[in-house]
């Protein structure tokens, strides 16, 4: 059974707008709504655990939920720090998934093929991100702005989510990270801490975070490309 955790329980304060990013439309309908309608119609998602902020839920309910007709949705609520989020999530999938999926509200453009790909990937690989090769030359710097390395940028991807992994390893990976303090910045982070091999999928460089407002106009090109 394969379940996922769409977190969209942050604050958004990058996009520097007084509405929460998820709720933001691109032509008439909220990114967060794209986001649960690529799942939802998804024939090999069995379960679906959306993270939102609590003081958003009677809103999320009403403009969301009720709205698109998303049925047996279920509602989780966000913590501090994304990790956090996506672990009051998991606890609430259905004890028969044996496979999850990990997923950013604010990533609306995540294909059909990207997670039919990694549910395929996992059932070998146990863990699997998806991404996409870098474009540009990568720097290091340090807290001069002195750049001090060029990693080698045949090696170097941007990692997207879904991440997806065997259920009772990435529950182990977050009960781990959470006994020792670990917060990482993707969910694979935690995984690889624990010593399991991470397989990266490639992904599409469509799949964006819509992170700053820029990525509104980007999101609406991108639209009418998978119209
Ligand atoms: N405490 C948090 C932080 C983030 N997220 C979710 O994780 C995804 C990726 O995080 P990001 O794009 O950084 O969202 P924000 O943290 O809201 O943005 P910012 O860093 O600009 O505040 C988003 O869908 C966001 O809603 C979450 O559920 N809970
Ligand atoms: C998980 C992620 O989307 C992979 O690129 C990214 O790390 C999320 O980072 P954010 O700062 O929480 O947006």
């Amino acid at each position: 059974m394969n379940g996922v955790v769409i977190v969209a329980a942050g604050t958004g304060s990058r996009m520097k707008m007084e509405i929460n990013k998820q709720f933001i439309k691109l032509n008439e309908k909220e990114i967060i709504a794209y986001t649960i309608e690529k799942f939802y119609k998804h024939k090999n998602i069995q379960d679906i655990v959306v993270v939102i902020k609590e003081e958003e839920a009677e809103f999320f309910k009403e403009n969301i939920l009720k709205k698109y007709k998303f049925e047996n949705i279920k509602i989780a609520y966000g913590g501090n720090e994304r990790q956090d989020s996506v672990y009051n999530g998991l606890k609430l999938l259905d004890n028969k998934c044996d496979t999850v999926l990990i997923h950013d509200g604010a990533r609306p453009f995540v294909s059909g093929y990207t997670i039919d790909k990694s549910i395929e990937e996992v059932k070998k690989h146990k863990a699997v991100v998806v991404g996409v090769r870098v474009k540009d030359t990568i720097k290091v710097i340090n807290d001069k702005n002195d750049i001090i390395d060029t990693p080698d940028r045949s090696k170097l991807w941007a990692v997207q989510t879904p991440q997806t992994f065997d259920y009772n390893i990435l529950l182990k990976s977050y009960e781990d990270a959470f006994e020792n303090g670990f917060y990482g910045t993707d969910d694979a982070m935690l995984v690889e801490r624990i010593g399991y091999k991470v397989k990266m999928v490639e992904g599409s460089y469509n799949n964006i975070k819509i992170t700053t407002q820029e990525d509104i106009n980007i999101g609406t090109q991108i639209l009418k490309i998978q119209d």
